[in-house]
């Protein structure tokens, strides 16, 4: 629908109105800044000037600490104040270059007045009139923005729901005070408005989509009421997108009692956390916790031991069986098994048996010498009552071998060494000795004036010190034999048939086993086994909690086992999940968890658990959707968004002798076509590597690894399973020929390096292509050789 030439005169002015109010609100609250900035100033420094301290009485004491606390309030009151002047002032920065960007116009059922909502970023009054000049796109009325088009409509309220009728729905593109663009819309969100954000450049950081949020993310956004919120979305359908909507959106409605540092976002790697993390910003809120899986493991068993970490474990899959040499086989059956919900109630009915038997402890050792022995801590740990949790019993243990450890500190003075260490004592370390004990003394009868008792007491003090590190550890519990226990799980054939069931035994189990111990043996945490270990570790020991935590968000779920989501489970046991994933795109070896949508859901229970589905395709032209959907099952389902472009092409060269130049003349003329992102997806950071060393010298590139800390646009070489979750203008597929992708576990991470071109996709072979282009629709992409 166009919009005449008289209202979009209309409109301009009723922007300049509003934009003229925000500017003077800007310089008002300028003004407010500065002075308050200047009272705070001022307080720090004269802050003792105004206080009275008289300790003379009681009476005046009592004064000094009124005095003082009252200049201590004046002081965080002012800094307050200059803090909430502060955030307004820059919230009304960025609403000053686009106040708004959607109208809607509401009659409510049984009111004549027709009421006018502008969306903006955040609220703005006109605090003369005590009218909204613009509302909040988070704020309930805003919601008929997304949900509706001209017609019935209704939104939720605290106070129940509204229903009325949407008389006129428009979108508006304003820069710099300037209306560039603006559409009436129909029920979805203005087509025209969509197509023109989504034909841009790809950006080195996620933008918000607050101005084009569809009614299907609108769902997502605004769901508050499930404890569990799964995702499960087609690529490019937006899921990174509405969770960080989300949370803002959270954040907004629960502003008094929630905080950003109260939600975390588990992502898939480091960069990734680099390329969402100006979303909150741009919309004004701080940003929430990031952080991976692994850097919460390493937290939790790093030093224990060398751990490796989840793309080492890929790229030893991706290298093949061949590549990999024997054993392959076995590890793969290890990855699968060692993930699976079977292990996880295996470790839990092993967990019960431990309860009854089979604990294992490391001795207590002093100097060389056993003081406690591990048969000793067993006897006593199962003499405890067996109704007391097993967690506890160790707490008991602990307190009791802190006891023998006290009653060895009695008698450990008299022992030669103790004898020969005083001896030995620098004359400082003496000095220092003696004075700790007189002052540990003092009240106390005793007294240095006998030379035995001195030296008696020097010697105590030495075995205390030598004491410190055993008493730590046992605080700490590192008695508990946590890796025999595992190990023992990979030992003893029986037990572990008693736990599985004996047919349910993995194949290759005698290997996995082998493997299993020498590493452990080694002190090596292979990454499949990194989340057994730590779960069995913290049945026995308690669970760590972070019990502040109200919103975990989880992107790529399909990436995680349910071992890892049991796990998340109970560290955040108040927090609400987000779980948003896509299963065509799990690209690990070990079953991923939404293949069984039951497994996910069991976690919390179908009653607190929803469900959402996306299938529409925003990221990628329609081509590419259309060429890229065929590669996995259910890919019919997947819809794309009607944006034209170019066929995907595909290249193909004899050998991999002419690919180097091939991609070479693609990256120039992509260049000369002004893309501005252009990745070369390889499979491995292996080939990554030597195809970087094959460009650096021609193009400016950069080369991306797990440790590459931040997303940056420009040319760059990536393996496609560091490339999730973000986009490209570009994206070359440096050898897509039958011999680098044709396992079936190969399919869904060529699926992902595919799917992250937004405009372009080139595809270069060296030999035959790859089965999974093979199987595509000749009409989908153009053959060029
Ligand atoms: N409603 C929308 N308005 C504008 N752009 C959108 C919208 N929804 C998604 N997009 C754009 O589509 C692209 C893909 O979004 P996003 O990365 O959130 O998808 P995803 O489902 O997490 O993708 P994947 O699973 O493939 O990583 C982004 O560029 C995003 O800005």
């Amino acid at each position: 629908m166009g919009v005449t030439e008289q209202q979009w005169r209309l409109e301009q002015a009723r922007v300049d109105e509003v934009t003229d109010k925000i500017e003077q609100r800007i310089q008002a609250l300028e003004l407010e800044t500065g002075s308050v900035k200047t009272e705070v100033v001022s307080i720090r420094k004269h802050f003792w000037d105004d206080v009275t301290i008289n300790l003379s009485t009681h009476e005046d004491k009592i004064e000094s600490y009124w005095s003082l606390r009252q200049q201590a309030e004046l002081l965080s009151e002012r800094e307050r104040s200059y803090r909430h002047a502060a955030e307004a002032l820059s919230k009304m920065k960025r609403l000053v270059r686009s106040p708004y960007f959607g109208r809607i116009d509401f009659q409510e059922d049984g009111d004549r007045r027709e009421e006018r909502i502008y969306l903006g970023i955040a609220t703005f009054l006109d605090e003369e009139q005590g009218s909204y000049l613009v509302y909040d796109w988070r704020a309930p009325i805003s919601s008929l923005y997304y949900d509706y088009g001209p017609g019935a409509a209704a939104y939720v309220t605290p106070a129940g729901d509204i229903h009325g009728t949407v008389t006129l729905k428009r979108q508006y593109v304003i820069r710099d005070g300037h209306i560039r663009l603006m559409f009436d819309t129909g029920v979805t969100i203005g087509d025209e408005l969509l197509q023109q954000v989504l034909s841009q450049s790809s950006d080195a950081q996620m933008r918000s989509i607050v101005a084009t949020i569809q009614r299907e993310q609108n769902r997502i956004i605004r769901n508050d009421h499930s404890r569990m919120l799964i995702v499960q979305g087609a690529a490019g359908s937006g899921k990174t997108s509405a969770a960080l909507q989300r949370a803002a959106y959270l954040l907004y409605k629960h502003r008094e009692t929630l905080k950003a540092d109260q939600m975390v976002l588990f992502s898939p790697n480091p960069m990734f956390n680099s390329y969402v993390s100006t979303v909150l910003p741009e919309l004004g809120e701080e940003n929430m916790e990031q952080t991976t899986f692994q850097q919460y493991l390493e937290k939790r068993l790093g030093r224990q031991f060398q751990l490796e970490d989840p793309f080492s474990q890929m790229e030893y899959v991706l290298s093949g069986p061949e590549a990999a040499g024997p054993g392959y086989a076995a590890r793969m059956e290890a990855v699968r098994y060692k993930a699976s919900t079977a292990f996880l109630h295996a470790i839990q009915t092993y967990k019960q048996e431990l309860e009854q038997a089979g604990m294992l402890f490391k001795p207590i050792r002093f100097r060389g010498r056993a003081v406690v022995s591990r048969e000793k801590m067993m006897e006593k740990f199962y003499a405890y009552d067996s109704s007391v949790r097993l967690p506890n019993r160790i707490v008991l243990l602990r307190d009791w071998l802190l006891n023998e450890i006290d009653a060895l500190e009695k008698t450990e003075w008299k022992q030669e060494w103790v004898e020969e260490q005083a001896e030995l004592l620098e004359p400082e370390d003496y000095m220092r000795s003696y004075k700790q004990l007189r002052k540990g003394m003092k009240g106390k009868d005793d007294s240095f004036d006998d030379f035995d008792r001195e030296k008696e007491l020097i010697c105590r003090s030495i075995v205390r010190e030598e004491l410190k590190p055993l008493r730590s550890k046992i605080r700490k519990l590192f008695f508990v034999d946590a890796r025999k226990l595992y190990m023992q799980l990979f030992s003893d054939e029986k037990l572990f048939e008693r736990l599985a069931g004996s047919d349910a035994v993995p194949a290759y189990w005698a290997e996995i086993c082998r493997e299993t111990l020498a590493k452990l043996e080694r002190k090596e945490l292979a990454y499949e086994d990194a989340t057994p270990y730590l779960y069995l570790q913290e049945l026995m020991l308690g669970f760590q909690t972070n019990t502040s935590v109200k919103h975990v968000m989880v992107d790529e779920i399909q990436d995680y086992s349910p071992f890892q989501l049991e796990f998340l489970k109970k560290l955040f046991p108040r927090a609400k999940m987000t779980a948003l994933g896509d299963l065509n795109q799990a690209i690990y070896a070990h079953a991923p968890v939404l293949e069984d949508v039951g497994t996910i859901i069991e976690l919390y229970g179908a009653d607190q658990t929803e469900l959402i589905r996306l299938t529409r395709s925003y990221r990628s032209t329609r081509q590419i959707v259309e060429f890229t959907r065929g590669m996995v099952p259910g890919g019919e389902t997947i819809e794309p968004f009607n944006r034209d472009g170019a066929k995907p092409t595909v290249t193909v060269m004899p050998d991999r002798e002419g690919l180097p130049a091939a991609v070479a003349s693609r990256i120039a003329s992509l260049r000369a076509e002004g893309c501005d992102s252009i990745a070369i997806i390889c499979k491995t950071a292996a080939e990554s590597a030597q195809v970087y060393d094959e460009f650096k010298e021609q193009f400016e590139l950069s080369l991306i690894t797990q440790y590459t800390p931040d997303f940056e646009r420009g040319t760059m070489v990536i393996p496609a399973y560091l490339a999730k979750g973000v986009e490209f203008d570009a994206v070359i597929i440096y050898d897509a020929g039958k011999l680098r992708y044709s396992r079936e576990n190969e399919r869904k991470l060529f699926y992902t390096a595919c799917t992250r071109a937004m405009h372009r996709l080139h595809l270069y072979a060296a030999g035959d292509v790859s089965p999974f282009i093979a199987e595509q629709h000749p009409d989908t992409y153009e053959f060029t050789g």
